[in-house]
């Protein structure tokens, strides 16, 4: 908390370290004190009640200038809860439910810098039966803010951003099923990798498999393997890649284009994680730990005998979601910086955005998600004349941004290219793929309907242009 600019206005409520002291007969101060990590004790108004020295230490305070005042206005600077700004808020969940809660937060220390935290709260009662949040707080390095897979980083510092890496990184340290929603471009490969990175299968193979550009007739020998003639042309003996994520993790991606008849091959194999390449006798076993992702409500097309009911269960012991971009604004900003600065490394190049091109985007709804904005800022890097990107070189390929819309009183606004884009069957990639794919908000299924090609088509041409 930048404690020369805190609100002096705050009442000066009692000071219930007294209070809690006698209630319960220990200092809870030296109790505090015990903690290594920063630690505060808070009541269920939100308000200070002591705070360990670690945690004076950490951020610069006495214990005085805490006490008695709010949580959020200490570590949020915010005048108001955390939960009512959409973040997982540890106050709300274990007063609500008397459970410890886990979260990752931003905080801010008392010169306003930003740090990634990990908080563990935990209900503590007194002797009257009353509840407090114990809260630790535990402060991530440097290198731990932002998680990497390979050289690319998952960026971001929105609340909705935090509680999916937050549920990443929890549901990474388990061995469970992973079952990651999001739209196209959101960064689901990446969140499986970072997945893979959390688990204690990190140093082994971690094996992609992209369902929707599987040929059916390629499934068994793809992912079972073969023995040597197999099939006519097999000359030698292949390893599956489902044998080959031995010990690690296989990574199911568009796993809602699989066709039924893959679908009941795919079970069997995970059911018993045993399997015979095609073409051999002898049984194998490989220890594999699955993570899927798609795009579709697969419950959805459950219901409607699309996917099957078992397999699904079978994938998702586990699932999360991953918020569109236009669901985290605030992080755009910072993600556009991440690409770009990868965009000048590989171009031997520096770009940077104006203030103008920032709120350009900052108002764009991305219905391509972080994919797009790569794009875009991608055509924007090869116009610009100087390394500055100015507004005029986002290239957003007829839609509206926001705030452009608002002063033309049609937010949000689409060009209609109703059903007589370009059309092409099957051959090359038609110059509208990315204008459709907005104005069907990244629906692959209507526009390979309206391009009349399959949804698998429309997948491969994403994939070639990624
Ligand atoms: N949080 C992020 N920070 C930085 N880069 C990101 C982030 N999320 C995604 N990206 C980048 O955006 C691009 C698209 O991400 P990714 O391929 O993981 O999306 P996806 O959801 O799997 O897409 P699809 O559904 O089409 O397969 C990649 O270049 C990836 O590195």
């Amino acid at each position: 908390m930048d404690m020369q600019n805190r609100d002096r206005t705050t009442p000066d409520v009692h000071k219930p370290t007294q209070k809690h002291k006698s209630a319960t007969g220990l200092d809870v101060q030296s109790v505090l004190n015990i903690q290594q990590n920063p630690m505060v004790l808070i009541d269920d108004q939100y308000r200070i009640i002591a705070a360990n020295q670690a945690y004076q230490e950490a951020y610069g305070v006495q214990s005085d200038e805490v006490i008695g005042r709010c949580c959020h206005e200490i570590s949020h600077h915010s005048p108001v809860p955390c939960h009512m700004r959409g973040e997982d808020c540890p106050h709300q969940a274990v007063f609500t439910t008397g459970e410890a809660h886990d979260v990752r937060h931003i905080h801010y220390d008392h010169q306003n810098h930003a740090e990634h935290v990990r908080i563990r709260g935990h209900a503590i009662k007194d002797q009257d039966g009353n509840t407090y949040l114990g809260e630790e707080i535990i402060r991530l390095p440097h290198q731990e803010e932002d998680i990497t897979c390979g050289d690319m980083r998952m960026v971001g510092r929105s609340p909705a951003f935090m509680k999916c890496l937050h549920h990443i990184e929890m549901a990474g340290r388990t061995d469970a099923s992973i079952l990651l929603y999001g739209e196209s471009g959101v960064g689901k490969e990446l969140a499986a990798s970072a997945l893979h990175q959390f688990s204690a299968r990190a140093s082994e193979a971690f094996i992609t498999v992209d369902c929707a550009s599987l040929p059916e007739t390629l499934f068994e020998s793809e992912i079972l393997g073969h023995e040597r003639g197999a099939f006519t042309g097999c000359l030698g003996r292949k390893r599956g890649l489902y044998e080959m994520a031995d010990r690690g993790t296989l990574f199911l991606d568009e796993v809602g284009e699989l066709p039924l008849s893959m679908q009941a091959k795919l079970l069997r194999v995970l059911e018993t994680g045993t399997f015979r390449r095609l073409g051999g006798s002898e049984t194998l076993h490989a220890d594999v730990r699955i993570i899927a992702a798609t795009n579709r409500n697969l419950l959805e097309m459950a219901g409607q005998r699309q996917f099957r009911e078992d397999l699904y269960y079978r994938l998702a012991a586990i699932t999360i979601d991953l918020p569109p971009l236009r669901d985290r604004r605030d992080d755009i900003a910072g993600i556009a910086a991440v690409l770009l600065e990868r965009i000048g490394k590989s171009w031997g190049g520096q770009w940077t955005l104006s203030k103008d091109a920032e709120r350009c985007l900052f108002a764009y709804d991305f219905p391509g998600n972080v994919r797009e904005l790569r794009n875009i800022l991608q055509k924007a890097a090869a116009l610009a004349d100087g390394p500055v990107i100015q507004a005029n070189h986002l290239n957003f390929t007829g839609v509206i941004p926001a705030f452009e819309a608002h002063a033309a009183a049609s937010p949000g606004a689409v060009r209609d290219f109703g059903t007589t884009a370009s059309v092409t069957r099957g051959g090359a990639q038609p110059d509208d793929l990315e204008a459709l794919l907005r104005q069907y908000q990244g629906n692959r299924r209507r526009v390979a309907e309206t391009l009349g090609v399959s949804e698998r088509t429309v997948y491969r041409w994403l994939r070639r242009d990624a």
